[in-house]
């Protein structure tokens, strides 16, 4: 798969865990790369730009010390770094994802993380992850049907199955036909906006880190990342 190209007029989509930030043991430890906040700033300056998320918008700006328009809950939440409100889901969602919270398997090392009005089930630090993970898929396979369980890196998700970051992405990229979406991502839940702006023009899909996937190029790290973005300053 090659490098990704240099783009003329570029709209970024910026995946944040594992691109952005490194991967760590503790999601509430993962702090942007050191360039990251200055570049993204700069960035910002010359085009438009969107971090995309899994992680709730308020835990994000914990982390992120800059200010940057963002999606976050996997495409359920839009605000910035700085500011955001809870996703307002229906009451059938609200009432499964709060049933479903309260019926999460006791098991050593998992860690909930709470995303009001929704969360994560982290099994990184449980004492046997694939044990972990079997018990895990027990307990998804109880969910309603709307809600889809997303694995991701040593972590389990419910969404409502119309909340993806490919919609999101696709809306955000309706309002910008003038430019040309770059998408940065290192997980599964990129796939589905790496789909979505499959069909767009000259838009520019990137992986990072090893993998499956349909993005048209690939990053080996957040460092290439980095060096990448700061290519266009
Ligand atoms: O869409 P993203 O920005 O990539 O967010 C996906 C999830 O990332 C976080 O979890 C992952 O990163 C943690 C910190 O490096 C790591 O400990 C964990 O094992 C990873 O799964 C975040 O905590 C989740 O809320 C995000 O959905």
């Amino acid at each position: 798969m090659d490098t990704p190209p240099r783009v003329d007029n570029p709209l970024f989509f910026l995946d944040y865990d594992g691109t952005l930030a490194p991967i760590v043991d503790d999601p509430d430890a993962a702090y942007p790369h050191p360039e990251v906040p200055g570049v993204v700033q700069k960035l910002r300056d010359r085009f438009p730009l969107w971090i995309v998320t899994g992680r709730d918008l308020r835990s994000l700006g914990r982390l992120f010390p800059a200010n940057a328009p963002a999606i976050g809950l996997h495409g359920a939440q839009r605000g910035s770094t700085k500011d955001a409100d809870p996703p307002a889901f229906n009451e059938d969602t609200l009432a499964a994802l709060s049933q479903m919270q309260s019926k999460v398997p006791s098991v050593e090392g998992l860690h909930l993380e709470s995303k009001p009005p929704t969360f994560a089930v982290h099994y990184r630090q449980a004492q046997n992850p694939e044990d972990a993970q079997r018990r895990l898929q027990a307990w998804v396979d109880t969910a309603p049907e709307f809600l889809e369980a997303i694995w991701g890196k040593k972590v389990v998700e419910l969404r409502h199955r119309e909340h993806t970051k490919g919609r999101a992405v696709r809306d955000i990229a309706a309002d910008h036909p003038d430019r040309v979406p770059i998408y940065i991502g290192d997980d599964v839940t990129d796939e589905d906006a790496f789909e979505a702006l499959a069909d767009i023009e000259g838009a520019c899909t990137i992986k990072v880190g090893s993998g499956d996937t349909v993005a048209q190029y690939r990053l080996p790290d957040v460092d290439a990342v980095v060096a990448y973005l700061k290519s266009y300053l």
